[in-house]
């Protein structure tokens, strides 16, 4: 799957039921701590490529993220390809309403390299309001994935994470170097 495709434009089929889901992979599709840390226990070292990061505005979203996120004049996107050493592992685009970015939060728009988890995570002060599982099919096969609605100091923000087949997610035991 070529990395030219934002991750809302891609036809992600959302499960109503998790137990739809194999468990090996709602295990890790279910994670609630930080999936950066998650994939850095596998034993690689997490990096991140930005792919586009830019204000839009609401009728530049896609329909199921605007439903998701209150109404703002203009919303941040960040969507980043994350790579366990040299391997991509995951397509990750985060929408931020502009209201969000207040106070330390306005970092969230200078992160560059810097793993959107590594911030998150840093303080006490993150919440996960939900997680949808979700698959989305391929030329070279399906996908897993799931969006997160996060509210940071009580301030929301809307991830989708794709997985990618060279991730542990797509891994029969989930581990790296595991034939
Ligand atoms: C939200 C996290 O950050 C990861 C890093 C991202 C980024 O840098 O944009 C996006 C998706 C996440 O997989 C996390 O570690 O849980």
């Amino acid at each position: 799957m070529s990395d030219s495709h934002s991750p809302e434009q891609l036809p992600i089929h959302w499960f109503q039921d998790p137990n739809d889901v194999p468990a090996d992979v709602a295990d890790w599709l279910m994670e609630m701590g930080s999936m950066t840390r998650r994939f850095e226990k596998q034993g690689v070292t997490v990096t991140v490529k930005p792919k586009n990061e830019c204000f839009v505005r609401r009728d530049e979203l896609g329909e199921s993220e605007a439903q998701q996120l209150p109404e703002s004049a203009r919303y941040w996107v960040r969507e980043v390809i994350l790579f366990g050493d040299a391997e991509p592992w995951l397509l990750g685009r985060t929408v931020i309403p502009e209201e969000t970015l207040t106070g330390p939060d306005l970092a969230l728009v200078d992160l560059g390299t810097v793993p959107l988890g590594r911030y998150l995570f840093s303080g006490n002060n993150l919440t996960r309001d939900y997680i949808h599982l979700g698959q989305l099919n391929t030329e070279q096969g399906s996908l897993w994935a799931r969006r997160s609605r996060l509210c940071l100091s009580d301030k929301p923000l809307l991830l989708t994470e794709i997985f990618l087949p060279d991730s542990p997610v797509h891994r029969p035991e989930g581990k790296v170097g595991q034939a």
